[in-house]
């Protein structure tokens, strides 16, 4: 039940509270809908149907994504009704890859307003554009910058589509209530000229902001934040590598904030990685890892994976030398004065190395890396396509009985290799795991799924368990907690050969799981001082949001 105080039109305006067709008899009395209305009165079951319907006959997946954002800026219990019961067929669409593709075109798709922009040259009314009385009750930010989208690189302002995304999954996989969750881009413009000359741009017209300037912004912005909602959950998404990790440090210990691409992704490949060591009843302590990208999400897994191989008992020094991480210019070296602070605890020392190196060439190249670290795990966050070559893959095979080869670049068009050419390569041995969805892939005439390796396994769960149990920050044991409530859920613990990963249509299950034993690892450490654990799961289940429509009465 709900009191509601709208009429005809502007009930229609609110997606929140919209039920399109499916308003009740009653409430068209009450609310002065009749004639505005087709008579027939609809159910959810039956409005999913005809939705349905229209979206299968769509000719492609962009127009796919523009009925669906559509949709959700129109009735939202019905867009999450439509996502929660088809998760599998829409998280292609709300999410990686296509929305990106989403992104690239935001601007020429725009339709209507959703989340908050906060352009640089309005930096002094950001309280004022947050006080907004819409946004009292937020408990969920994602926010972006849109300088590293996926693996699309700046798309300034059209970056929206990413917290609009990831915001969605919080409440189609996490059950977080959407009327309680809040977009936000942070636009210092692009320095992405074609952007900038394309008339149809929806964002700010500069280049994009740098050093103090930018700083004082994100400042103004975090410091807003606080004084707003002293309590919210601050995720910050698809900023490039060196803020994200910079403002990760300059943040955590100030509110409730993580980055995703850093932490989350971390723990989704650190809980497939312990699924897969114990499918094969390897231990981690004998992993030797090989990260082709040492951005956010590279240094970000590095870090996590070697935190569990200390848990496991290696000394961290020890831990650390078994990474071997690499950019642009190839493998990161002690000394290069191009490393910046978060890749000099994996740069290896020079002497370790120094024979690597191919006549005529400064760089240590990804092939040499493998033949000379013999890796038993191969990781790929670099957004480049194709950069897990055939002879790169035929040369770890060479090595490794199973090996574990992980590329998870988003989108699909900038993933690092394609399943099937890693099927074929190893002779059907390697452990694949994708960051955006792949076909299943044939190996000794069966058909495989591929587990789709991407941080949606942890951070809707992991907000759950954090808005849920009101925890006061984000550790990096939470983040352990959710790799290892993961694992526990992996199909190959029943089953050597089936896949590492629950499938994505279960991602509910997994969310709420992932959000009991987060909250709770919560209270142990004092983050979560009130959550009554006692009843930990009840409260847990209360908190999940269903799309289901609530009966509204007039407000007195
Ligand atoms: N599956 C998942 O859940 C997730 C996937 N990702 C994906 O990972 C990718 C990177 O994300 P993120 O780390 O945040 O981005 P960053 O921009 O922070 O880092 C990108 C890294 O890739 C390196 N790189 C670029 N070109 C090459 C190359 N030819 N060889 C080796 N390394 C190269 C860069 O090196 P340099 O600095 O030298 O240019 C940099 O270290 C994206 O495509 C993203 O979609 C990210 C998060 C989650
Ligand atoms: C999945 C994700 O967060 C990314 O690709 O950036
Ligand atoms: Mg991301």
């Amino acid at each position: 039940m709900r009191n509601v105080n709208r009429f005809g039109y502007e009930l229609f305006s609110d997606p929140i509270l919209n039920k399109g067709t499916a308003f009740t008899e009653a409430e068209r009395d009450a609310f002065a809908l009749h004639g505005l209305l087709p008579p027939h009165i609809a159910t959810l079951d039956q409005q999913v149907e005809r939705r349905m319907t229209a979206f299968r006959n769509l000719q492609d997946d962009l127009a796919r994504y523009i009925f669906l954002r559509g949709l959700q800026d129109i009735n939202e219990t019905l867009y999450y009704a439509l996502l929660t019961r088809h998760l599998e067929e829409m998280l292609p669409i709300v999410y990686t890859p296509t929305v990106g593709l989403g992104c690239q075109r935001f601007s020429h798709i725009y339709r209507r307003p959703r989340g908050l922009y906060l352009s640089l040259p309005y930096r002094d009314q950001i309280a004022k554009i947050l006080s907004q009385p819409r946004f009292d009750d937020v408990q969920t930010i994602v926010v972006t910058d849109g300088e590293r989208i996926l693996g699309l690189g700046d798309l300034g302002a059209g970056g929206m589509g990413i917290p609009i995304g990831k915001l969605a999954l919080y409440t189609a996989a996490g059950g977080i209530d959407p009327s309680r969750t809040l977009p936000i881009t942070l636009d210092v413009g692009t320095d992405n000229q074609a952007l900038r000359d394309d008339p149809l741009y929806i964002g700010w017209r500069h280049e994009r902001v740098r050093g103090a300037e930018y700083e004082e912004f994100v400042e103004a912005f975090v410091s807003a934040v606080e004084a707003r909602w002293p309590h919210v959950l601050l995720q910050w998404e698809d900023f490039a590598g060196p803020n994200a990790s910079r403002f990760l440090d300059r943040y955590r210990d100030r509110l409730c904030t993580f980055n995703d691409d850093i932490q989350g992704t971390a723990a989704v490949v650190c809980g497939t990685l312990l699924s897969a060591l114990s499918a094969a009843r390897q231990d981690l302590r004998d992993q030797t890892v090989v990260m082709v990208g040492s951005g956010g999400a590279g240094s970000g897994i590095a870090g996590l994976l070697v935190k569990a191989m200390v848990e496991a008992g290696i000394p961290e020094e020890e831990a650390r030398r078994r990474f071997y991480l690499t950019g642009s210019r190839g493998l990161l070296v002690e000394g290069s004065n191009r490393l910046q602070p978060y890749q000099v605890p994996f740069a290896q020392p020079r002497s370790r190395v120094a024979d690597w190196t191919v006549e005529n060439r400064e760089a240590i190249g990804l092939e040499e890396v493998i033949r000379h670290a013999r890796p038993t795990m191969l990781i790929g966050v670099s957004g480049q396509a194709g950069l897990f070559s055939e002879a790169v893959v035929r040369e770890m095979a060479k090595h490794v009985d199973r090996p574990v080869i992980f590329p998870l670049s988003n989108p699909t068009s900038q993933s690092e290799a394609v399943p099937a050419d890693l099927m074929a390569w190893t002779g059907g041995r390697a452990v694949i795991g994708t960051g955006s969805p792949f076909a299943p892939v044939s190996v000794g005439g069966v058909q495989k799924r591929v587990d789709q390796v991407n941080n949606a396994y942890i951070f809707p769960g992991l907000g759950l368990g954090i808005v849920t149990a009101k925890a006061r920050r984000v550790t990096d044991t939470l983040f352990l907690t959710a790799a290892r409530t993961l694992a526990e859920m992996s199909p190959s613990r029943l089953d050597p050969n089936a896949p590492l990963l629950p499938p994505v249509s279960a991602l509910r299950e997994v969310s709420a799981k992932i959000a009991l034993a987060v909250a709770l690892q919560a209270h142990r450490e004092g983050l979560a001082p009130d959550f009554d654990v006692d009843n930990a799961e009840r409260l847990i289940a209360e908190a999940i949001w269903e799309p289901q429509y609530k009966t509204y009465h007039r407000a007195a």
